[in-house]
């Protein structure tokens, strides 16, 4: 079962995942429709709890309202200080893949077993502030890593780029593992982080300041190439 889901996500790669963060959650349908006649294969959701990080998002029904009117991938990412209290609350509302990040947790690799035996693709984050082997012991555990480009906690904010020498790090020594990146993706930096072996480009104000959707993903997905738009 966390097989299919791993599936489903990696289906969507290369490529763009819209980060909810930055949508009118007013007019979330209308959001979620545009988003997919735009090409989205997979979207991006940011769970923040206001102690992990000092943001608040959205919970357990706005993961199964969007479920409701969308049945593309969910892959959500857990910006809390107990991710295991809710990875199954967050699964039965229709995540595909739940993200836990290695500052929050004793044992990533026991929080990584217990995601993915609960049926989910299972995926670590780290700050840039964080060592890199701070991921040693759970890498063997999980599907993808999430390499924050930016501190979690809001959109908006200035591309990091320690990311790039640990998604370069990290496809050496694991090739097998699906690579996300997160913060500051925009159309100047995401051919960097694809030639740096990235997979996965989460992605907000670079899409949703544009009135037009699919255009600013086409013109990121040519940039993604290295080719123009
Ligand atoms: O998780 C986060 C922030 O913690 C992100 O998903 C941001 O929402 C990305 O926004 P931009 O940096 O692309 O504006």
């Amino acid at each position: 079962m966390s097989q299919d889901k791993l599936e489903l996500i990696r289906r969507a790669a290369p490529g763009v995942l819209p980060s909810l963060l930055m949508c009118d959650f007013g007019d979330l349908k209308s959001e979620l429709d545009r988003l997919q006649q735009a090409g989205t294969q997979c979207l991006h959701l940011d769970v923040m709890d206001g102690q992990f990080v000092p943001n608040l998002t959205y919970g357990m029904p706005i993961v199964e309202g969007i479920r409701k009117h969308s049945d593309l991938p969910m892959d959500v990412h857990l910006m809390i200080k107990d991710p295991l209290a809710y990875a199954k609350p967050m699964i039965d509302a229709g995540a595909d893949s739940l993200t836990f990040h290695v500052e929050a947790v004793e044992d990533a690799a026991q929080a990584a077993r217990e995601i993915k035996s609960l049926g989910a693709c299972v995926g670590v984050a780290l700050n840039p502030s964080t060592p890199l082997e701070a991921l040693d012991g759970c890498l063997a555990e999980v599907d993808m890593v999430l390499v924050m480009s930016v501190d979690a906690g809001f959109g908006g904010q200035a591309f990091n780029p320690i990311a790039l020498e640990r998604l370069q790090t990290l496809k050496q020594s694991h090739p097998d593992l699906l690579l996300e990146i997160d913060g500051g993706i925009n159309r100047d930096t995401i051919g960097q982080a694809r030639a740096a072996g990235c997979d996965l480009f989460v992605v907000g104000s670079a899409i949703f300041k544009h009135q037009d959707y699919s255009a600013a993903i086409a013109d990121l997905n040519a940039q993604m190439s290295g080719g123009q738009s």
